[in-house]
């Protein structure tokens, strides 16, 4: 009989992830659900957790479910990419950008009802692929990948100490927002090509670039609007040309997706992407500090097998 594998991030948004888990488990219980549950203890436990659990139990899979926020469902789906077991996601966290753009409830006890239902929907989705040299091993992510400014914000918050007592008070939006003053006026925009499919982009004064397999990141920005995880396509978002105070403008209106009329935003498709910034600087992916660039992208349409829904 085939069991569902629970994989629960145990520090993710502050802890709040395992009192998720106590009440999934609980109504697990109640509807006697076949269930495995597994525990992180450290950084990136879940990508291995991911990968133990779909190579040894494959056939006994009914889905792989990641209970955690972007960062948990991030790693998980590092560990099984490749394999064709099924992906659910509860969400226990803040940002909740991966609900957003993969259309899954913010509430944990309807994402479980979705997963458990008899008639759920199971789409395969995009991921995005990244190398950052020529020799490391392909990495993946679901939601974006930015380099410069962005990455340096993401880096800045994960390293605080004040996101922890903010999202405690369920303020965690606002040590973004800190963090984003503090980079504005700190950052140095520099000199980069873009490629796309082999089309090559000169830039110079660029903030940062962006590259999207879904609209949303940064917690409900609508960064890239034309962007769609079963496209089979990655959006890509170059903010060049801009002062601090019109940056501030922008980043007032990308909640509505409103940013991509500003010049200095450009939009565009691809399948292939590289980046190559005349420094090294730092990048991010699903808002984790990963390293820093060069860095090559690229597409694998219809890679993975999640609980959700593709369309409103
Ligand atoms: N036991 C652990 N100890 C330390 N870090 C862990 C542990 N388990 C998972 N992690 C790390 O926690 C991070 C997961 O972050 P995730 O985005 O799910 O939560 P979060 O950062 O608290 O969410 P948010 O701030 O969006 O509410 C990953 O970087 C992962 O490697």
């Amino acid at each position: 009989m085939k069991k569902y594998f629970f994989i629960v991030n145990t520090v993710a948004a502050n802890g709040a992830s395992l009192k998720v888990w106590d009440k999934v488990k609980k109504e697990l219980d109640l509807q006697q659900v076949n269930y495995r549950s597994f525990f992180t203890n450290s950084e990136k436990h879940a990508v291995e957790l991911g990968k133990q659990i779909a190579a040894i139990h494959e056939e006994q899979i009914e889905a792989i479910v990641a209970v955690g926020c972007d960062g948990t469902i991030s790693e998980v789906i590092n560990g099984v990419c490749g394999s064709s077991v099924t992906i659910g996601y509860i969400p226990a966290g803040s940002a909740n950008d991966f609900c957003r753009g993969f259309h899954i409830p913010t509430s944990p006890k309807v994402a479980l009802r979705n997963i458990l239902m008899k008639r759920k929907s199971i789409t395969k989705i995009d991921v995005g692929r990244f190398k950052l040299g020529e020799r490391s091993k392909p990495l993946y992510f679901v939601n974006s990948l930015g380099v410069g400014f962005d990455a340096e914000v993401s880096k800045k918050v994960n390293q605080s100490k004040m996101k922890r007592y903010f999202n405690k008070l369920k303020l965690g939006p606002f040590v973004y927002l800190g963090a984003i003053l503090n980079q504005l006026f700190n950052y140095k925009p520099c000199s980069m090509d873009v490629e796309i499919d082999g089309s090559i982009h000169h830039y110079k004064n660029v903030w940062f670039v962006t590259v999207s397999n879904q609209r949303f990141y940064g917690g409900g920005m609508r960064i890239s609007p034309q962007a769609s995880p079963f496209d089979g396509l990655l959006n890509v978002t170059v903010v060049h040309h801009f002062s601090p105070f019109k940056l501030l403008l922008l980043l007032g209106t990308v909640y509505m997706g409103k940013h991509t009329l500003f010049k200095g935003v450009d939009s565009f498709k691809g399948k292939e992407i590289r980046i190559l910034p005349e420094t090294k600087l730092p990048l991010h992916a699903d808002g984790e500090f990963i390293g820093s660039s060069p860095v090559s992208i690229s597409i694998e349409p219809k890679k993975v097998r999640l609980i959700c829904r593709s369309k409103r």
